[in-house]
């Protein structure tokens, strides 16, 4: 059926932003429609949250829910072209990710702000994040309760990530933190997750479970192909495939929610991004602006140990009885994120905030790396992987268009380990976690390092070798960039420069990544962007 309708707000993608601030326009009493290229959020799969390291091993599930990119071969990391899962279904990269609940540093906020993005300040966007959260621990000046995002600690933690979590704050030199997203970040702490009761809260789930509004639809497996822009406005959006292919006109705005590379690639396809690529293919220039300059994304090099206080092992019968136990009595592993601690702590070239996130999940991870040629090998026996994590790199890179034709993938250039810091960042983080795992605290729990391994003893062996390893956190921020000068693509109140009644609003309009996960300020990112469109 071809479709032609008005809405006075159409937002393209569903995913952590789209979601949050599709409901809040709707609730204004605006008649929204939300267009989604993914199905239906309503399985299993994504909703129960340990399922979600059934869905990374099984290609055939991952098909599914993901849209199934990879980067350009990366020169710095042997050429390799890493994965970059991005989901493609209702909540998007939240109803695929690993329920990390992290804000970030004040001071990512605060940066922005200094830059130019005025009112993005972090006493800015705390009355969004507080907005959109209900913690566990009820409200105070810096948490919330009450919204529609479940957040809990993880608990039951296995007694490795108990002794790596005292081991991590004798070594660095921090104290144990009970809440990172409150006064202070740094520190040891135990991860928070958006999930409670056995139940992923992505902002699909959030927001729009039993939203009963009806003023507020929601087109799934619905993808758009343009922005249709006319004199210099953006008139709506035309969906090319699926049942509900045609046209959607808004009467107020189109915005943009589709990801980090989701939205730089619909604004190209529409003739908004650098004019001479889009020339070459042919696309007719409505603004010529830097979209797709500017991609970052945090990376780690896992590391894991066998440790017997893990407890959990990596084998069909062991998933199979956690999601048989799961299923009759419920609050088992399966039940939340499968990381359980964290830390944010200072390398030796750190200034006055944590420039190193060490994230740990009891579980054995693929190694040398996801993308390995020879089908990576992942070890059956308890372990505990930590992954030091680079959160505030250097390197820059790319989204651009290969073809003109919507149904073609982006072309994905990271531009990984680009600037030799980055690298020298993560190599610090792998010493450091050597010697966290040397601590008296832990060492007598381990048994082997199984990788990086032996065969890679000390830094410059390593410094080799981290090509090979280092991978995305899947955190890709930045294409669609928020600014005030000739890089941005977006000016502060998210509206796309030199197009009427246009505006982005997800993880691409980051000017610089948080110092953390980013499924959190992506949602804030929703949520303040209908602040910013309602005028509240
Ligand atoms: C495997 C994985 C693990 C992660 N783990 C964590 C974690 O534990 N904690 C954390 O904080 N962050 C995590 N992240 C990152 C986090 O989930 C993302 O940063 C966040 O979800 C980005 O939100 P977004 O709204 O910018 O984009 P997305 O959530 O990706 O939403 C974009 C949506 O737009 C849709 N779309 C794109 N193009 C079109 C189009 N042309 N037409 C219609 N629809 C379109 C997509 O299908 C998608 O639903 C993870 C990500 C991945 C992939």
């Amino acid at each position: 059926m071809h479709m032609d309708r008005t809405a006075d707000y159409v937002v393209v993608g569903a995913g952590s932003a789209g979601c949050v601030l599709a409901k809040r326009l709707a609730e204004s009493g605006a008649d929204v429609v939300l267009v989604e290229a993914g199905g239906s959020d309503r399985t299993a799969l994504v909703r129960k949250p340990g399922l979600i390291a059934i869905f990374h091993n099984v290609p055939q599930l991952k098909k599914r829910l993901d849209w199934g990119f990879y980067s350009a071969p990366q020169p710095n990391a042997l050429d390799r072209k890493i994965p970059q899962t991005r989901g493609r279904v209702l909540g998007g990269s939240g109803s695929i990710n690993g329920l990390l609940f992290v804000r970030g540093h004040r001071r990512n906020y605060d940066d922005w702000a200094a830059e130019g993005c005025e009112g993005w300040g972090y006493d800015d966007v705390l009355p969004s994040f507080r907005r959109m959260e209900n913690w566990e621990d009820g409200a105070t000046d810096l948490r919330g309760a009450g919204g529609p995002i479940q957040v809990t600690r993880q608990r039951d933690l296995t007694p490795a990530s108990e002794a790596f979590l005292e081991a991590m704050a004798d070594t660095a030199g921090v104290k144990r933190n009970d809440d990172y997203n409150g006064e202070e970040q740094e520190g040891a702490s135990i991860f928070q997750q958006s999930a409670h009761d056995g139940l992923r809260y992505s902002s699909s789930v959030g927001y729009l479970d039993d939203h009963g509004l009806d003023n507020l639809t929601v087109l799934t497996k619905a993808t758009v192909g343009r922005v249709v822009v006319r004199d210099g406005r953006a008139t709506g959006v035309e969906i090319v495939d699926g049942k509900d292919r045609g046209t959607i006109h808004a009467t107020q705005e189109v915005i943009v929610a589709a990801g980090a590379f989701g939205s730089p690639h619909l604004l190209m396809l529409s003739g908004v991004g650098p004019a001479a690529h889009l020339r070459e293919h042919g696309i007719e220039v409505h603004a010529d602006l830097p979209v797709g300059d500017n991609l970052h994304d945090h990376m780690f090099v896992p590391m894991t140990f066998v440790m017997g206080t893990a407890r959990n092992r990596g084998t069909a019968p062991y998933f199979a009885s956690g999601l048989l136990k799961e299923w009759t009595r419920g609050g088992t592993w399966m039940a939340r994120s499968v990381f359980e601690a964290v830390g944010f702590v200072r390398s030796p070239q750190a200034g006055d905030i944590p420039d190193l996130q060490i994230h740990a999940l009891p579980w054995s991870y693929p190694f040398p790396n996801q993308d390995a040629p020879t089908r990576h090998k992942v070890d059956k026996r308890p372990a505990l992987t930590i992954m030091p994590t680079l959160i505030y790199p250097k390197s820059r890179g790319t989204v651009r268009l290969a073809s003109a034709d919507p149904a073609a993938a982006p072309v994905i250039d990271p531009g990984y380990l680009t600037e030799p810091d980055d690298a020298r960042l993560l190599l610090d983080g792998i010493e450091l976690v050597r010697e966290i795992m040397a601590n008296r605290l832990i060492a007598g729990d381990v048994t082997a390092e199984l990788s990086p391994g032996p065969e890679f003893p000390d830094r410059a062996t390593m410094a080799r070798e981290l090509p090979n390893r280092a991978t995305t956190v899947y955190h890709p921020v930045g294409s669609c960039r928020m600014g005030t000068d000739e890089r941005a693509v977006v000016d502060p109140a998210l509206r796309v420069r030199g197009v009427e009644g246009l505006r982005v609003a997800d993880a691409s309009i980051m000017p610089s990544i948080t110092g953390g996960n980013t499924a959190a300020p992506s949602m804030m990112i929703g949520e303040h962007a209908a602040s910013l469109i309602l005028g509240g």
